[in-house]
């Protein structure tokens, strides 16, 4: 196994969970799942701080998602969860962006969420965290406020999959390397975006990030 204190890169896929919080299930109307929902988003939707999230052409109903993010620090194929977080390198402060009324149209015909949840721009991120800063991943703070109005305030203490089971679980199917990166799902309060707002969003006290809704 590489050094995982020496890992500090990430931006390799993207593996996301979907309804891992009972709340944001809840509020979407969604049942609450006996095993992870997988999506993935390609890596032309990173954009790092200075770079706007655009809203796609067509999208009436732009979402903000705050998640944690998990970044793979080795190779990790069909790793037991007692092992999980031997393989992870670090973690990032995410946002799964979405459009929502395209993944409820899709999820009314049974049609995938590439286009609702992979278009450009659709993963802002945080810079890398360091694994040693975050010695409970199943317990952190994290919150998003839109225009200085906090929308989202979660903890992954409620997550209903923990970090080391949705690593393991995703490893079981697609192999994790290094520079991947698993958003662990969102807990409640997405809200609608428009032109010009101002997203807030931070790991408890360990880092924050802004980035603008394009105008
Ligand atoms: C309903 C969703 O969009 C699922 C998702 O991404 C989540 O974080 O939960
Ligand atoms: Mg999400």
């Amino acid at each position: 196994m590489s050094k995982l204190s020496q890992f500090r890169t990430f931006g390799k896929k993207i593996v996301c969970v979907g309804r891992n919080y009972r709340e944001h299930a809840a509020e979407l109307g969604n049942p609450v799942p006996s095993k992870p929902i997988l999506f993935l988003k390609p890596t032309s939707a990173y954009i790092s701080e200075g770079q706007a999230i655009k809203i796609p052409q067509g999208c009436n109903d732009l979402n903000h998602e705050v998640e944690l993010g998990v970044v793979i620090g080795s190779k990790a194929i069909q790793v037991a969860p007692e092992e999980a977080l031997n393989y992870v390198g670090g973690y990032a402060l995410g946002l799964d962006m979405t459009a929502r009324d395209w993944q409820s149209e899709a999820k009314k015909q049974g049609h995938p969420w590439s286009l609702a949840k992979g278009f450009d721009t659709s993963c802002p991120v945080s810079a890398f965290i360091e694994k040693e800063k975050i010695p409970d991943p199943n317990n952190i703070d994290l919150w998003l406020k839109v225009n200085g109005e906090t929308k989202q305030a979660g903890n992954t203490k409620d997550m209903i999959f923990s970090v080391e089971y949705l690593v393991s679980y995703a490893s079981q199917y697609f192999t994790l390397e290094p520079g991947d990166l698993l958003l662990t799902g969102t807990p409640s309060g997405v809200s609608k975006l428009i032109p010009g707002d101002i997203i807030q969003a931070g790991l408890g006290n360990l880092i924050s990030m802004q980035f603008e809704v394009d105008k």
